[in-house]
């Protein structure tokens, strides 16, 4: 079974640019919830530009399905995931100017602060899962971490699918069968959207969870949150 985990960065987005409350994204976390969703994502950034720091802890005792917490593991980000211990903390190495996650850790260089991060996550009782790019070799290096889970970056694939290159999940399969084959949990995500989930889902094996946002929400902005998220549900059968 693939969990849904819907990213409400987006929510923060549209509430931070007047300032107010609206929308209000524990409310949209607990709706999304009562629609099926069976996870919720945020990605607070250093900048805060969308979801902030007190959103993270505002939304711990309304996430009663799976709250993932995505970032990179500085100071301020890790203790805050340390003080809210949500059900997974996904690492992503993103630079702190970065528009959005654009890379995936390479877990061969970055082995032994992996390795620490993930120890203290894990002894805290926390789900540990770790961006990566569809290469085999990093796949490899993240089951030296010790994470539980991997995350696909699923952006290259969602790129080449538009473009009707459907051979693009070649190497994200081959990465999902090796970390079957290790121990390793499948997560993915990254532009992953209505049009191209089904595709993906049914050629990754042990797809265990898929965090979508951007696309999530700007689909429901045509066709209804309830509606986008039980449309979802059907894709990931
Ligand atoms: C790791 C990942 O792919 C997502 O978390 C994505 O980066 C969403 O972050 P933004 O909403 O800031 O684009
Ligand atoms: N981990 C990926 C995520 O949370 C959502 O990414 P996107 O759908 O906003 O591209």
């Amino acid at each position: 079974m693939t969990k849904l985990s819907v990213n409400i960065n987006k929510i923060a987005t549209l509430r931070n640019s007047r300032g107010g409350d609206m929308p209000n994204v524990v409310q949209f976390a607990k709706d999304v919830q009562k629609f099926g969703a069976e996870g919720v994502t945020i990605h607070p950034r250093p900048d805060e530009r969308h979801i902030r720091y007190q959103d993270a802890y505002d939304l711990k005792s309304e996430v009663y399905t799976e709250y993932n917490i995505e970032g990179n593991p500085i100071e301020k980000f890790t203790n805050m995931v340390l003080e809210i211990k949500p059900t997974q903390v996904t690492l992503v190495p993103d630079a702190v100017d970065a528009i959005t996650s654009n890379a995936g850790w390479d877990t061969i260089k970055h082995k032994d602060f992996l390795v620490e991060m993930i120890q203290e996550f894990k002894q805290n009782g926390i789900r540990t899962s770790v961006f990566v790019d569809p290469d085999l070799k990093q796949i490899e290096g993240a089951k030296e971490t010790g994470t539980d889970r991997i995350e696909l970056y699923t952006e290259a694939f969602a790129h080449q699918y538009s473009l009707g290159n459907h051979e693009a999940i070649k190497p994200y399969a081959a990465c999902a069968e090796l970390a079957n084959e290790l121990g390793l949990g499948v997560n993915a995500g990254h532009d992953l959207s209505l049009d191209n989930i089904q595709f993906f889902k049914q050629h990754i094996p042990g797809l265990l969870e898929v965090s979508i946002g951007h696309a999530l929400i700007s689909e429901s902005l045509y066709l209804g949150i309830e509606n986008v998220v039980q449309m979802y549900l059907r894709k990931l059968k």
